[in-house]
């Protein structure tokens, strides 16, 4: 890593070839997880995947608002590893978004992992709590309940409710449906930052 710190130019931030760049990444990486290449393929691989991380790394960012992997208006804020789904509804007290887990989320015999969906769960709520609780929060808990698998490679629903706002703290729940079937639920509690609080 070389710490370089890139300029705003520099940064892809609008336009679709940031989009697309992302999709082939999360293409790639699930590639990868189904694959077993041969020793000539993986050394292949590694070395150009060597060349794409000193490219990248030529031009990393301090923090995260300079970051293209924190785009709003774009599934996951464009970050490559966090569970992409697409938004279907935003309002006051509901969100609900449409998502499909891929051989990257994969934890044994057709089931995705089962700390995939905490991932989803937190990023979910946490961004709901953003544009609708209250800014600057942070996760204080959050608990999931395993009801059912949940399948890779299946249009799945996501939806959060915010439950409660009092002070500082927003509470709020959520499900992961396959069709009438509530695979997931969550309820999580979201501190809001003090000034100054890290
Ligand atoms: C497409 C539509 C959406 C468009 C959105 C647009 C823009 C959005 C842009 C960006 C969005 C960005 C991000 C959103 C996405 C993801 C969010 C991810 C969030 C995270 O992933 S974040 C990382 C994990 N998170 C932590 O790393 C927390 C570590 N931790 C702490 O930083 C402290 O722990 C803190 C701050 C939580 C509290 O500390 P503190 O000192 O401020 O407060 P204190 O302890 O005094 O508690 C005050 C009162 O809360 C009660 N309380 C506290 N904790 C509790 C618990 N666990 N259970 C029950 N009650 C609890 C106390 O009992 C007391 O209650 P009372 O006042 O009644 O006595």
């Amino acid at each position: 890593m070389t710490g370089q710190v890139g300029t705003d130019a520099a940064v892809s931030k609008g336009g679709i070839e940031f989009e697309t760049l992302i999709a082939e990444f999360r293409r790639m990486h699930a590639a990868l997880c189904a694959s077993a290449p041969d020793q000539e393929l993986t050394a292949a691989l590694r070395t150009e995947f060597r060349s794409l991380a000193d490219r990248l790394e030529s031009v990393r960012q301090p923090v995260e608002a300079n970051r293209a992997s924190w785009r709003t208006g774009m599934s996951s804020r464009g970050h490559p590893t966090l569970v992409p789904f697409d938004v279907e509804h935003l309002d006051q007290r509901v969100f609900c978004a449409r998502l499909e887990f891929s051989d990257v989320h994969l934890g044994g015999n057709g089931a995705v992992h089962g700390g995939t969906i905490p991932l989803l769960f937190d990023d979910f709520l946490g961004m709901f709590v953003s544009a609708k609780g209250q800014p600057h929060s942070r996760t204080a808990f959050l608990k999931v309940n395993y009801r059912r698998i949940t399948p890779i490679y299946t249009p799945l629903l996501v939806e959060a409710t915010i439950d409660r706002i009092d002070g500082r703290k927003t509470w709020v729940s959520g499900r992961l449906s396959h069709g009438s079937e509530v695979t997931a639920d969550a309820e999580a509690l979201f501190l809001r930052l003090l000034p100054g609080q890290p």
